[in-house]
């Protein structure tokens, strides 16, 4: 008997997870990738001796990346380290703060610097703990939109413990309620911008995200963060996944209402079974644009998460007293939203997030040099001067980390390159240039996002960070795996 043919639309790291699950249950699997290179998002660029990771910096549950090296029988797979500090924290008053992955060096480097009392801290985590335990059947691990869900027993004991997962107030106003401490309540809203929403709107469900990464850690992989990718796509290529570049579908073919394959370069290639790794909104729009009927209009019409400005530079220069991962926060957090979500716009003192991968793998930079990765938050692009935008911002970002590291950091900039939402969405067609698909800023998006089978296209599926679970890597990694246990 032939194997099924499973066709792959994109070659993100939700589409390259898929295409190994699929490949490992006995599928022929073809991947068509627009770009000439794997990842999307989670690429890398190189700028003369500097090496950069394009998108995503910060590596959390690295088990979802084990789990497919074991689910292919393997051995070994992905080689990382562990962080003893998740990340340093500079203030706009001077306060500079360690966040320790170990809980209690963390509540005791609080306690010495704002003078809260540790047991908050930790009642914090506990309740952080007490969402994850709740939500992670339901939201994140399995599809919303099967009833077998709903049949289990874990899943139900979670639904009768919603009330306690306090959806119904902000993120902000709850972390109010644990904290008098300003620079605290500002450390914990900064979670929110995990999956592009904001923290004075976004749901107090979200205060998951601390648990993920102090519970489960932060990561570095060895070989920076595109070696997720790269070791991924290896992985895939060993278990047979055909791999298609510079290859753009334009258009899903359908008989009535079922999957006959997608057209690419004007060929049709004919599969039982294909799944869109493509953002939702352009799978719809662009490539079943000739099926309006089918089109979901409400899920189409979504606030989309921030996108970001990222300025990629080469620094001639070491600096001690900065980590792997920094920020820098804004000295007015809610006037920064304010400019993002309710003006689309940007704020004069925005909150500076600075990677600089060479601390851990030194040949990311020359010697006595470092490589920067220099973000901020921004609006989805709709239409705004973003040229203006961005000379403003760098010299407002080059003013602030010059103060705040008492140096001149225009002049120790010996390259760089820019990342904008114009160019997130023209390198990876995300709509908008939002980095993680529809915005979390409202307590029923979960229930609102793509599910991972279509209900009306017989064959079709969805994976990646604009569907359920949501964005980010490791909800990226869960869509593949709930798309392939749906199969
Ligand atoms: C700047 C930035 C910082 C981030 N930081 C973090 C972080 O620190 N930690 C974290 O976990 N996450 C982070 N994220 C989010 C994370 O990168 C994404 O959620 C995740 O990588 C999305 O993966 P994906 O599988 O949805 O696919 P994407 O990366 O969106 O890739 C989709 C792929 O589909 C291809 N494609 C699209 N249309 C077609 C077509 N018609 N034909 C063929 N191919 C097509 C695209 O070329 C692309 O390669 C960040 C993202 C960005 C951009």
């Amino acid at each position: 008997m032939p194997k099924p043919k499973a066709i792959v639309i994109g070659a993100g790291i939700a589409g390259i997870a898929a295409a190994i699950r699929l490949a490992v249950k006995g599928y022929e699997v073809e991947v068509f990738e627009a770009n000439s290179y794997p990842g999307g998002k989670l690429s890398e660029i190189t700028l003369g001796a500097y090496r950069f990771d394009a998108g995503p910096s910060l590596f959390t549950m690295p088990q979802y990346v084990d789990e497919l090296f074991e689910l292919a029988g393997k051995t070994k797979g992905l080689s990382y380290q562990n962080l003893d500090v998740v990340c340093k924290y500079f203030y706009e008053d001077g306060t500079k703060l360690s966040a320790y992955a170990d809980e209690d060096r963390f509540a005791g480097e609080v306690a010495g610097l704002t003078g809260e009392d540790p047991a908050n801290v930790k009642r914090y985590f506990k309740n952080s703990r007490n969402i994850y335990q709740i939500t992670n059947h339901v939201f994140l691990e399995r599809s919303l939109h099967r009833l077998k869900t709903f049949l289990r027993w874990d899943t139900l004991k979670s639904v009768f413990r919603f009330p306690q997962i306090d959806a119904f107030r902000t993120m902000h106003r709850a972390n109010k309620g644990f904290f008098r401490d300003k620079r605290l309540i500002q450390f914990f809203d900064r979670y929110a911008t995990y999956n592009g929403s904001n923290p004075y709107q976004a749901p107090a469900t979200l205060n998951v995200i601390p648990h993920l990464e102090q519970y489960f850690g932060a990561y570095f992989p060895d070989g920076g963060m595109y070696s997720i990718t790269t070791s991924l796509v290896k992985l895939g290529e060993k278990l047979g996944v055909k791999f298609n570049y510079t290859c753009v579908v334009d258009e899903i073919v359908l008989q009535k209402q079922e999957v006959k394959g997608i057209r690419v370069k004007g060929e049709l290639q004919a599969a039982d079974v294909v799944i869109s790794n493509m953002d939702v909104y352009f799978t719809y729009s662009k490539l079943l644009k000739s099926h309006p009927e089918l089109q979901p209009a409400k899920l189409l019409k979504q606030e989309r998460s921030s996108s970001a400005l990222i300025f990629y530079w080469g620094i001639k220069k070491s600096f001690q007293e900065l980590d792997l991962h920094n920020v820098f926060f804004s000295g007015d957090y809610e006037a920064e939203f304010k400019a993002i979500w309710e003006k689309q716009g940007l704020y004069h003192d925005p909150t500076v997030y600075i990677n600089i991968s060479s601390k851990y793998k030194p040949d990311d930079a020359p010697m006595d040099c470092e490589n920067w990765f220099v973000m901020i938050n921004v609006p989805a692009n709709k239409g705004q001067d973003w040229d203006e935008l961005i000379a403003e911002a760098r010299k407002n970002i080059i003013a602030k980390l010059s103060r705040i590291l008492g140096e001149d950091v225009s002049s120790l900039i010996t390259c760089e390159s820019i990342l904008d939402p114009r160019s997130i969405e023209s390198k990876t067609s995300s709509y908008q240039g939002s980095l993680y698909g529809t915005s979390s800023n409202n307590q029923f998006a979960a229930f609102l996002r793509q599910a991972n089978r279509s209900s009306k296209i017989k064959g079709l599926y969805f994976c990646g960070g604009s569907v359920h679970p949501g964005g980010g890597i490791p909800l990226a990694l869960l869509s593949a795996k709930i798309v392939s246990d749906w199969m």
